[in-house]
C-alpha cells in the first residue's frame, strides 16, 4: 500500500487498485467510534442492509475484456456502521464557491436535512459569500426550517464568489469557530481550494472532516459521470434554441445564433444540439473551426440556406477564442480566481456572418443573436437534478460522519463513491472529438468537421482511447467513465 496525504493506493489481486480517500485516523490515531444512529431511524428500518460494507468499492472502468486487469476502484459512498462523531459534537459548515449552477440550494438543503434528520446534528453554519466569507463575513445559521423551500429557488442562499482563497485564514477561522465538518460545494477551482484546506487541517492535526461536492454547469469535472445542474441547464438551453429556430424559420434566409456556456468544454452545446435536432452547426472549444474557403463555415452556411432557407448555429462561449484573439488583439484578462476572461464569441460570429453576406451580396439574410448564458444557470434544478443533489449531499454527510476526509463525492458508473481530491483536480473533462458522441453530433447536424485528414490523425494520436468498446466513453477525460444515471 502506498500512502500520501491525498490518496492511499491499495493494490489487490488481478490488477485491482483502490485509490482510497484519507481518514481522520490516518493522522489522529485511536479516535473513539460510536454506533451509527441511522439504525434507530424508523424510515431506514425497512432497509435490508443499513450500512455499506467497509470493503465495497466502485470500479472506474466497467467495460472489460477477459484478460483485462481489474483496474482502478474508489471507495463506495454511504452510511457506515460506526461513526467518528457524536451528534452533539458536530459543528458543520457549508460554503459555495465559483459560478452559479442549478441545484446549489438543493445540495445545501439536503446537507442540512441529512445531518439533522439522519444524525441529529443541530449546529450548522452557512459561510456567507464563498471562501472569503470564512474570514471576511458573517455566518448564517442553517436549520431544516431555514432551508425548507430553498430547492425551489435558483442561485445559492449563502452566496458565492471567485477569488479570496487564503488557506491559512480559512483554517484559522475553522479552528476559531470550532467547526469540525466542512462541506465545500464548487467546481475544479473550489476543489483545489478544498484540497489545500484539508492539507492545512491535517498539518495542524485537527479533527475536522473536509468533504467536497463537485459543482460545475460545464460538466468539466473528471472521473464523475456528470455534474449536477447539467441536465437542467441543457433543458433550459433548448428554449433558447427553439426561439432561434422559430425566428430563423419565419424569415427568408433566417439565421439564429445561440451562445451557450462552456469555457473549456462544449458539453452543454453538444447535448443541447443533440437533444434539439433543430441545429445546423454546433461549435465548441475542443473543435477548431474556420470561416473562409472550402470546408469552412461560410460555405456550409450558404449551402444550407439554399437547401433549407434557414440556419441555426449553437456556439459554446469558449469556441473560436483563438480566432477572436487574433482579430481583436485582446489582453489576457483574468477573473478573481485566475480564470481567463473570454470575449463574446456569439456577438463576434454574428457580426462576421452579417459582414460576409453584406460583402458577397449573394444572399440577403436576417440574423438574430440569442444569448441565454446566465439564464441557463440561474434557474432552480429540475426533478432529476434534485434527486441527484440529494444523493450527493447524503453521500457527503455519511462520509464525513464516518471519519473520511479530503474527499469529493460523485457517481462513478452510476454508483456514488468517495474520490480523492487530486483525482478530481488533476485534469478537466473535455469533449473528445474523435469519440463516437461527437460523430453522432456531426451526423445529426451534417456540419463539416473542419478537420483535415491530417488533423484527425493528430487528434487521434493525442487522445488515444484505451479501448474502442464504449459509445461516448471518451467524452470523459478520465478515459474510463461513461455517462450513466445516478443511484447509490
Ligand atoms: N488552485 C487553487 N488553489 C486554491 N484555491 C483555488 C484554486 N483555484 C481556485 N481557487 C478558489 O476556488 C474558488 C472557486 O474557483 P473558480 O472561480 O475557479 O470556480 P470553480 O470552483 O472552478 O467553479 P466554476 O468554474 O464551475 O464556476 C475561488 O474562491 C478561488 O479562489
Ligand atoms: O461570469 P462568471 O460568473 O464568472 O461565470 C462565467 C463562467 O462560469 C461558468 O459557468 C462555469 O465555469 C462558465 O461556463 C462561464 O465561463
Ligand atoms: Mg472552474
Amino acid at each position: 500500500m502506498t500512502n500520501d496525504s491525498q490518496m492511499k493506493v491499495v493494490a489487490g489481486e488481478a490488477g485491482y487498485l483502490l485509490e482510497d480517500v484519507p481518514h481522520l485516523t490516518d493522522y489522529i490515531p485511536q479516535l473513539p467510534t460510536f454506533p451509527n444512529p441511522l439504525q434507530f431511524n424508523p424510515a431506514y428500518s425497512v432497509v435490508k442492509q443499513y450500512f455499506v460494507n467497509l470493503d465495497d468499492t466502485v470500479a472506474q472502468k466497467i467495460v472489460v475484456h477477459k484478460s483485462s486487469p481489474r483496474g482502478t476502484h474508489f471507495r463506495r459512498a454511504g452510511p457506515r456502521q460506526r461513526v467518528y462523531f457524536e451528534f452533539d459534537e458536530v459543528h458543520a459548515c457549508i460554503v459555495t464557491c465559483g459560478g452559479l449552477c442549478p441545484g446549489l440550494n438543493t445540495v445545501i438543503r439536503e446537507i442540512v436535512c441529512g445531518l439533522h434528520y439522519m444524525y441529529g446534528v443541530t449546529r450548522i453554519l452557512g459561510i456567507d459569500g464563498g471562501y472569503r466569507g470564512f474570514y471576511a463575513k458573517n455566518t448564517i445559521p442553517l436549520t431544516p426550517k431555514v432551508v425548507n423551500d430553498i430547492h425551489k429557488r435558483g442561485g445559492t442562499i449563502i452566496g458565492t464568489s471567485r477569488g479570496g482563497h487564503d488557506t491559512f485564514k480559512i483554517v484559522d477561522s475553522i479552528q476559531d469557530r470550532e467547526i469540525n465538518q466542512v462541506y465545500i460545494i464548487g467546481g475544479d477551482g473550489t476543489q483545489k481550494g478544498a484540497a489545500a484546506i484539508y492539507q492545512e487541517i491535517r498539518r495542524r492535526g485537527l479533527k475536522v472532516a473536509v468533504a467536497g461536492i463537485p459543482k460545475t454547469i460545464d460538466n468539466d469535472i473528471s472521473v464523475i459521470d456528470k455534474s449536477f445542474g447539467f441536465d437542467t441547464a441543457v433543458e433550459e438551453a433548448q428554449r433558447a434554441i427553439n426561439a432561434a429556430h422559430v425566428e430563423a424559420e419565419s424569415t427568408e434566409n433566417g439565421i439564429g445564433v445561440v451562445k451557450l456556456m462552456g469555457r473549456y468544454s462544449g458539453f452543454i452545446a453538444m447535448y443541447a444540439t443533440l437533444a434539439s435536432r433543430d441545429v445546423d452547426c454546433c461549435l465548441i472549444p475542443e473543435s477548431p473551426f474556420f470561416l473562409e474557403g472550402s470546408g469552412g463555415l461560410y460555405e456550409y452556411l450558404e449551402r444550407r440556406l439554399k437547401e433549407n432557407g434557414h440556419f441555426v448555429l449553437v456556439i459554446a462561449e469558449g469556441a473560436g477564442q483563438d480566432l477572436l484573439a487574433d482579430e481583436l488583439h485582446t489582453m489576457n484578462e483574468k477573473d478573481a480566481s485566475g480564470n481567463k476572461l473570454l470575449q463574446d464569441v456569439g456577438l463576434w460570429i454574428s457580426h462576421k456572418i452579417k459582414d460576409h453576406f453584406a460583402k458577397t451580396q449573394r444572399l440577403h439574410i436576417t440574423l438574430k443573436y440569442i444569448d441565454p448564458t446566465y439564464m441557463i444557470r440561474a434557474i432552480p434544478s429540475n426533478a432529476s437534478d434534485n434527486v441527484y443533489c440529494t444523493l450527493l449531499a447524503q453521500s457527503a454527510v455519511h462520509g464525513a460522519m464516518a471519519g473520511y476526509t479530503g474527499f469529493t463525492v460523485g457517481p462513478v458508473n452510476g454508483r456514488h463513491a468517495y474520490i480523492p481530491f487530486n483525482r478530481i483536480t488533476e485534469t478537466q473533462n473535455k469533449v473528445v472529438i474523435t469519440d463516437r458522441m461527437w460523430a453522432r453530433l456531426l451526423s445529426s447536424t451534417n456540419q463539416p468537421s473542419f478537420l483535415t485528414p491530417k488533423d484527425v490523425l493528430e487528434a487521434k494520436k493525442e487522445e488515444e482511447p484505451p479501448t474502442q468498446l464504449l459509445d461516448g466513453e471518451n467524452c470523459k477525460d478520465s478515459k474510463d467513465a461513461v455517462a450513466a444515471t445516478t443511484s447509490t
